[in-house]
């Protein structure tokens, strides 16, 4: 039975209040902590660097799922793993050489993980699927949380789940923008089994009944 993972966004968190709120989504059942990193560069909007995904670590003992829309993105990549980064997630377009950004991320300790726009193909994953610890298919386009969730994915995620049963590998399919309890289960269905839920989770008064709805969606 495949084990499923909810990583909430901390992008549509109170930033103000940052530690408390990683600390409540750990309570209330998060598997993963999602911390999206945007540079105004290779997306339109400007989130958080190293220093503040330190911060946030002595907050929770869960995995902290760094997911770095960032271009170029090698020279970073330290400064997170140093943060505390337990997975480490890129685009192919923020690096000329995915094969060694991703031997980067292994050098540091962490698990690498490669993101695809709605848009990107999946060649890109050809010969270094077997490579990874984990796929990130972004469901909508990256920027911005609360969007609306790009159906055309869905075949996608069919595609990719389909790759990595033929590699043999524990490899992870996370689904990331405009996931909600109610279009959770036909992710799951189409293969995924990590999911970023950022105003899905954030924007509802009891995180713990939320998160517990999505599991619940899932499990039915
Ligand atoms: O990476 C991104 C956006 O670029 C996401 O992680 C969003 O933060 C997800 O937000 P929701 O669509 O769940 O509100
Ligand atoms: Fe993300």
């Amino acid at each position: 039975m495949t084990q499923f993972k909810i990583s909430p966004s901390i992008l549509s968190a109170d930033f103000a209040r940052l530690g408390e709120e990683v600390r409540a989504v750990d309570e209330a059942g998060a598997d993963y902590i999602h911390i999206d990193v945007m540079d105004n560069h290779f997306v339109p909007n400007l989130t958080i660097g190293p220093l503040v995904a330190a911060a946030i670590k002595p907050h929770t003992q869960k995995p902290l799922d760094v997911h770095l829309m960032i271009s170029p993105v090698d020279s970073i990549i330290p400064d997170f793993a140093k943060a505390g980064a337990d997975i480490i997630t890129v685009h192919p377009e923020a690096t000329l050489h995915l094969d060694r950004t991703i031997q980067l991320i292994h050098s540091l300790g962490c698990k690498a993980g490669v993101s695809l726009n709605p848009a990107t193909p999946l060649n890109v994953l050809d010969y270094v699927l077997e490579n990874l610890d984990l796929v990130l298919v972004m469901s909508v386009n990256p920027g911005f949380g609360g969007q609306s969730f790009i159906e055309y994915t869905l075949r996608k995620i069919e595609a990719i789940r389909k790759r990595i049963e033929a590699t043999g590998k524990a490899i992870e399919l996370e689904v990331d923008g405009g996931v909600k309890v109610d279009n959770v289960r036909r992710v799951a269905d189409a293969g995924a089994d990590v999911f970023v839920a950022g105003s899905a989770i954030y924007n509802t008064p009891d995180y713990a009944a939320t998160i517990a709805a999505f599991r619940k969606a899932l499990a039915g």
